[in-house]
């Protein structure tokens, strides 16, 4: 297990070019198995979760073809081997991320049937799949789910998938992706209301539009599915990753430091930006690049009424609950309070506990809120030894280490290579120090 070693205090300096976006290609590269066609992604990100999937897709018998340039691949799911869905390999593969349940909606559509362990991802509390499954439920297939053995099955009925009409209970982002995907290829209308309709679930159905679907409403939380009998291959390429552009707002701020984020698709960062300034941190637009000036100091804003900030989590086009970590370990060196208010995940904000060890001033009001009373950048964190319990909190450790005075060692940094391309040598390269071990 490596780890890594970090000598915090640097001021670092430099441009970044964001990685493409973990949680859109995870739903892109399970749309690959919708056709028989070949399918081109640009842009995929050389990271842990994302390798995992495709090794899956191959063992699923997909025929990956890597090209020419960075993160550029095509892919052709012709001669799908559904016996690998029931062997031991899957259920140890499947398990090991979340964005492995999205595998279902289109194996479900074009095969009929679908198996799936309990995906993983973070342990940040309960991550339940309802909203997929009554999705699913509601097209007319079957479900079946083994209390002990924690696999889950459907299977299509007689009279196969049918368009529905259906008001989801949340918003739930990759629950989304899998009703769409099973949907497109359903016979007749379905109706999600309550849709999740971010970004990447955009991205999502706009390729599948281009592969033939016939999708209306995109970017709205009422999508209209006209299924279709069969879909075509396509190009596509993925967003930059608009967490990881968060993770670089947060670093800059943590460190003083300026920094220029290339090529950040303004357009689709929605409120992100605005909730950075609202700590303070200046980010100005350049075209499409982000510039994050140098800053000694930063101030949080009240609200109008003159009471502490609260920045809390809600589904798109709300501020994204992957982000909430950076913005805690950024109040911790600004000027005044916030209330951070995670209410979606029942467990991910645990992680302050060494926020405090290292002197930041938070205060754990319960599971889901912590209040943070900012150090104004006058006493620096003191470097400390810590575990990255998940990919947000692990970043976001990573931050404080790289702001703090003397020497940090994180253990369980795979957590951080789940979603972050070579973090360590783009850190190197801007200036910071740090060595993995
Ligand atoms: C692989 C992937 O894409 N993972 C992302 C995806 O996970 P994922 O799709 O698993 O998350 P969901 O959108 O299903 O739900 C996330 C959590 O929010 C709760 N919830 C959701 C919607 C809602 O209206 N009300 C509500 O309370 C759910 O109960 C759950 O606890 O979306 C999450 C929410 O943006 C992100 O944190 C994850 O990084
Ligand atoms: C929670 C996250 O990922 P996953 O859903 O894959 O666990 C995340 O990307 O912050």
């Amino acid at each position: 297990m490596s780890v890594f070693q970090i000598r915090g205090g640097n001021q670092l300096s430099g441009e970044i070019i964001p990685q493409g976006a973990k949680n859109e290609v995870l739903q892109i590269l399970c749309a690959v198995l919708l056709t028989t066609e070949p399918v081109r992604i640009k842009n995929i990100p050389d990271i842990r979760d994302v390798n995992r999937l495709i090794e899956i897709l191959e063992d699923l018998g997909v025929k990956v073809q890597k090209n020419e340039g960075k993160g550029d691949f095509t892919f052709q799911a012709d001669s799908i081997q559904m016996d690998y869905l029931q062997s031991k390999e899957f259920k140890k593969d499947g398990a090991a991320l979340r964005g492995s349940i999205m595998l279902m909606g289109p194996l479900l559509a074009m095969y009929g049937k679908a198996y799936m362990p309990k995906p993983g991802g973070d342990k940040i509390g309960r991550r339940r799949l309802d909203t997929h499954f009554q999705g699913f439920i509601n097209l007319g297939a079957k479900y079946r789910f083994e209390e002990g053995e924690d696999f889950y099955g459907v299977e299509v009925g007689e009279k196969g998938l049918n368009g529905a009409y259906m008001l989801l209970e949340e918003a739930s982002v990759t629950g989304t992706a899998n009703i769409v995907m099973a949907a497109v290829l359903a016979k007749g209308k379905t109706t999600i209301y309550n849709a999740a309709c971010e970004p990447y679930l955009q991205q999502l159905c706009k390729m599948l539009v281009r592969m033939g679907a016939n999708i209306q409403g995109i970017g709205s939380n009422l999508l209209i599915i006209e299924g279709v009998e069969s879909l075509t291959g396509t190009e596509h390429t993925v967003l930059p990753d608009m967490i990881e552009i968060g993770s670089w707002i947060g670093l800059a701020a943590m460190t003083k430091s300026e920094l220029t984020i290339k090529d950040v698709s303004w357009e689709n960062l929605g409120i992100i930006p605005d909730i950075f300034r609202r700590l303070g941190i200046a980010v100005e637009q350049s075209g499409d690049n982000m510039i994050v000036p140098a800053q000694e100091h930063y101030k949080i804003q009240k609200f109008m009424d003159g009471s502490i900030l609260t920045v809390s989590d809600a589904p798109w086009p709300g501020f994204t609950p992957d982000l909430l970590s950076i913005v805690l370990v950024i109040a911790t060196q600004a000027k005044g309070s916030v209330l951070i208010h995670q209410k979606m995940f029942e467990s991910r904000l645990f992680f302050v506990d060494k926020l405090i060890d290292m002197g930041a001033q938070i205060i754990l009001c319960d599971p889901h809120r912590a209040t943070v009373i900012g150090l104004n950048h006058e006493t620096p964190l003191r470097g400390t030894t810590m575990s990255s319990p998940d990919i947000r909190a692990g970043i976001s450790l990573l931050i404080a280490a790289l702001s703090a005075k003397g020497k940090s060692v994180i253990h369980n940094i795979e957590q951080i290579d789940r979603g972050y391309e070579y973090i360590d040598t783009r850190l190197r390269a801007i200036g910071a120090d740090i060595i993995r071990e």
